[in-house]
């Protein structure tokens, strides 16, 4: 495949910059991809391990000469590292981000981006529980929405040109407003996160209080619920303060609906809860149907169908 971008700058080291960096080289999209973590020990790991083609000690050092940069930091640290590097990008650079929140990061980063350099938000939907500069690999985003969410004004041609990049690394691109990215994130991705690592802390509370065994026995259903809890704390501290009325909105909106299914199960409301049931099998059976479900191979049609079907 051909170059799309002589060099490429990643900021922060971990399971999304590692996964590009993987996939670029393999597809030869970058002449040159070039990577800075903050900690010397991911640094270390990433020479160790050949992860980019050169580690750098500052984030200014990597971003000086880039022609994209991108900034694969938890959300939170976001400007800060747009503010470091501002003074060195290149005139006509790309700077682009890869975090789960879009408005705020719009927020903290435009500010600090100099004349002359396109700034082209993003968020690849792809991931996993898994973090750090060993937990990447070049097929992550095969297959996967990568959401671009440029702000007013953006430049179309470098908007492609990241388009171009993001394709060839197998993902499918789409455009949207940030504020809408964040409100259909705070559904798909943010509120059922804080569920899970609700639902296991749940478990091993009563765990402690009743010494019975419910993580050691728990079924498959929890099971991904505890995966999913796994998943970075930095990270997501961040994602829910920095997506906080988006996600504050769906979780009351979650409550009630919960509330009033407590209260079916308490009335013996046998119908109410089969109907609900009914309505949220079908949402599933329509995401297969669809062919959007790339995210679990094993969850195929024949595990939806249930005999009634
Ligand atoms: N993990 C996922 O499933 C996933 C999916 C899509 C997008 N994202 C987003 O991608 C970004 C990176 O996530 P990841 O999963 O690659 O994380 P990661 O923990 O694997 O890597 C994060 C990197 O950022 C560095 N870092 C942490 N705090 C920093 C700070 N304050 N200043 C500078 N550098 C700092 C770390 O040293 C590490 O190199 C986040 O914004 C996240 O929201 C994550
Ligand atoms: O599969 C997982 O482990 C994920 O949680 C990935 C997931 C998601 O919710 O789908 C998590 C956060 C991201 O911003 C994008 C993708």
């Amino acid at each position: 495949m051909a170059v799309v971008y002589d060099r490429v700058a990643l900021i922060g080291l971990g399971l999304i910059a590692g996964s590009m960096s993987l996939a670029m080289r393999e597809a030869g999209l970058a002449r040159e991809v070039v990577g800075y973590a903050r900690s010397a020990e991911t640094r270390d790991t990433a020479r160790e391990i050949g992860l980019v083609d050169r580690v750098t000690g500052t984030a200014a050092e990597a971003a000086e000469g880039a022609d994209l940069v991108v900034l694969a930091v938890p959300v939170g640290a976001m400007g800060a590292v747009a503010a470091e590097i501002a003074p060195v990008l290149k005139r006509g650079a790309t700077v682009t981000d890869v975090g789960s929140v879009k408005r705020a990061v719009v927020e903290a980063v435009a500010p600090h981006i100099p004349e002359g350099v396109h700034f082209i938000p993003g968020h690849p939907l792809a991931g996993t529980e898994h973090s750090g500069p060993r937990s990447g690999f070049a097929s992550l985003f095969r297959n996967r929405w990568w959401l671009l969410t440029p702000v007013e004004g953006s430049d179309p041609e470098a908007v492609a040109r990241l388009a171009g990049l993001i394709r060839a690394m197998g993902a499918n691109v789409e455009e949207m407003d940030a504020a809408h990215h964040d409100l259909v994130l705070a559904v798909t991705s943010h509120t059922p996160h804080l569920i899970a690592y609700t639902m296991v802390g749940v478990a091993d509370h009563l765990k402690r209080v009743t010494e019975s065994e419910v993580i050691k026995y728990s079924a498959a259903g929890f099971r991904d619920f505890t995966r999913i809890a796994a998943s970075d704390p930095t990270m997501w501290r961040d994602v829910f303060l920095q997506n906080k009325d988006a996600v504050l909105d769906i979780l009351g909106r979650f409550t009630e609906e919960l509330f009033v299914l407590q209260r079916a199960i308490r009335m013996g409301d046998g119908q109410h809860l089969h109907d609900y049931f009914t309505r949220t099998r079908a949402i599933r059976r329509g995401i297969i149907e669809a062919g959007q479900d790339t995210s679990a191979p094993d969850f195929g049609r024949s595990q939806v169908s249930g005999k009634d079907a």
